[in-house]
């Protein structure tokens, strides 16, 4: 099988086992790692359906003065991001995500990205929701990277890599951060 078909077949398993096993937990001790003291400008998403929870990571962000940026998909599956202050009437649907309104930053360059992930393995790769999107934006940027995980999603059996494939740096669950 060719590693975009096993791809979707874990994909599938994960989005079950995730939907599954969900318990509401929070991912704010993130906040206290050494990688958040310095930075300003931080990339996060707002989480839907079993995803780990977000709204308290960023209206923490947003209250210490730090401005965070929400990702909005663009039609080639791309990201842009668009800087948002907490006010949920500047959020829209759009499929099953909430984006944000409003003018995208133009060459914005993020210090460090939270972003959303299914499963990610022990040498750092990544599975998402298979836009390829993270993967384009961590290709461009700098920024150190943090993907939000449920426990047993962390594990390390090994996912299949493309070659577009970019590493993240960390992963969290509930209870620890693991820097790759
Ligand atoms: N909260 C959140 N925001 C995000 C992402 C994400 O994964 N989570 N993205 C990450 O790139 C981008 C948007 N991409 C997305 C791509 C697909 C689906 C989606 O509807 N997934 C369905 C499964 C679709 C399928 O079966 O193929 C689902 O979750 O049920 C959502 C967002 C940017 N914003
Ligand atoms: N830098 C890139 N430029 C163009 N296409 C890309 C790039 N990176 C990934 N893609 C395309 O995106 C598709 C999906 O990638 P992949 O399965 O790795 O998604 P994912 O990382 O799970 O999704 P996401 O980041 O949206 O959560 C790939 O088949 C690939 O063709």
């Amino acid at each position: 099988m060719v590693n975009s078909e096993n791809k979707s077949a874990l994909r599938k398993q994960y989005r079950k086992e995730r939907a599954d096993r969900f318990i509401s937990e929070s991912w704010l001790h993130i906040l206290s790692a050494n990688e958040f003291k310095d930075v300003s400008k931080i990339g996060s998403y707002i989480s839907y359906d079993f995803e780990p929870e977000t709204s308290d990571i960023n209206q923490r962000i947003i209250s210490s003065g730090k401005t965070l940026y929400l990702p909005r998909l663009l039609k080639d599956n791309d990201l842009e991001w668009v800087a948002w202050d907490g006010d949920k009437s500047k959020l829209k649907n759009s499929d099953k995500t909430l984006e944000p309104v409003g003018e995208a930053a133009k060459d914005i360059e993020l210090d460090l990205i939270i972003l959303p992930a299914l499963h990610v393995d022990r040498t750092g790769n990544r599975l998402g929701q298979g836009g390829g999107s993270y993967d384009r934006v961590l290709a461009r940027s700098n920024a150190w990277s943090i993907a939000l995980l449920h426990r047993g999603e962390l594990t390390s059996e090994l996912l299949p890599v493309e070659p577009h494939d970019q590493k993240i740096k960390a992963a969290a669950t509930p209870e620890i951060i693991v820097r790759f």
